[in-house]
């Protein structure tokens, strides 16, 4: 199939995005408009310069950069500009559910209140209802490389908000932060009705996968590559229908694999594994959801087919009533039957 083809292929098909930090979606042109307008500098003299340092050797570079980077948000209208922005973005690209994460500590942590943050994303994700017509869930993502008492006064500010937060995550730097480090607070977030993902087996090895199943009983892991290092993961991941919600260009950027044709996509979808497509943190890494898509697809040779079980998959794996999934899927069915 040519590559034209692929993409006009892609980006009519619905999709919903299910891994995706809302601090990664801050494109250079809203961080330079948003600095200027709250009196901070960037460390960089324009919009090319700031993009020439988007080039990574691992998470913690990228981390780094990201984390200043959200250093220039402020206020709740800088929130929902950047979440607006983000939404607006994707309602282009034909996604119709969003399950996305925030990291309230990036923020807290520099004395902005949790409340400027939480309303700020959230009213932006409701006019991104009513007026775009794309639904959402939001997680809140505890930062790995913090304590878990961190944590813990972090849960603590979002319990008055169990309307709002639907899940908890975990995020930032995996290696040498186990899952197991902050099992207590997610079984009181568990006890408190969120539901629970985590990062695991991005860069960590396999272990960490088993940890999230076992001690924060996840109901997705994200990223999840090295799962293919234990046969008996494999298994269970499988037996469980555990969704894992894959981030191509992410991955490349970041050197978790080196080349897209490498991807070990089809090696996780012949063990029978429930294996999404997502963007990760977009303005860092190249591509939203087409993009991320179209990459793999090319990259790989998949068939239209493959690609709509790739769709469907993210469907399946969200937290959408099962009446809403299956209208999705169908939608996505007869699509692949008219193209
Ligand atoms: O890919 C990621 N991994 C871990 N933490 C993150 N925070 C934003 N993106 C990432
Ligand atoms: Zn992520």
């Amino acid at each position: 199939m040519k590559d034209s083809s692929i993409q006009s292929f892609i980006a009519g098909l619905p999709k919903t995005e299910l891994h995706l930090h809302i601090e990664g979606t801050f494109e250079p042109e809203l961080m330079f408009k948003i600095a200027k307008r709250n009196n901070l500098t960037i460390p960089y003299a324009d919009v090319d310069e700031l993009k020439r340092a988007y080039s990574f050797n691992n998470l913690q570079e990228f981390l780094d950069i990201y984390y200043a980077g959200a250093s220039v948000l402020i206020k709740e209208e800088d929130f929902y500009d950047l979440t607006w922005a983000y939404l607006t973005k994707v309602h282009e690209q034909n996604v119709k559910h969003v399950e996305i994460f925030f990291d309230p500590q990036t923020h807290t942590d520099r004395n902005i209140p949790f409340e400027y943050v939480l309303n700020g994303i959230y009213r932006a994700l409701e006019d991104g209802q009513e007026k775009l017509g794309i639904s959402f869930k939001l997680i809140m993502s505890f930062l790995r490389h913090l304590d878990e008492a961190s944590a813990f006064k972090t849960l603590e500010q979002a319990l008055p908000y169990k309307d709002k937060i639907v899940a908890v995550g975990l995020d930032s730097s995996e290696v040498g932060n186990p899952p197991s480090k902050f099992k207590n607070v997610f079984q009181k977030a568990l006890e408190e009705g969120f539901l629970t993902v985590a990062h695991a087996g991005e860069e960590g090895p396999s272990e960490y996968i088993w940890e999230a199943l076992d001690l924060l009983k996840v109901t997705r892991i994200d990223h999840g590559n090295r799962c293919l290092d234990d046969p008996k993961l494999l298994q269970r991941l499988a037996q469980e229908e555990m969704p894992l919600t894959l981030c191509p260009l992410s991955n490349l950027e970041l050197k978790v694999i080196q080349d897209l044709k490498e991807y070990p996509l089809l090696t996780m979808m012949e063990h029978n594994l429930l294996v999404t497509i997502h963007s990760d943190d977009p303005a860092y890494f190249g591509g939203y959801m087409n993009e991320n898509f179209s990459g793999i697809a090319i990259a790989l040779d998949l068939s239209k087919s493959q690609i709509a079980t790739l769709a469907k998959n993210g469907f399946k794996a969200s937290w959408l009533s099962d009446k809403k999934k299956q209208e999705y899927i169908q939608e996505i069915d007869l699509y692949l039957l008219s193209h």
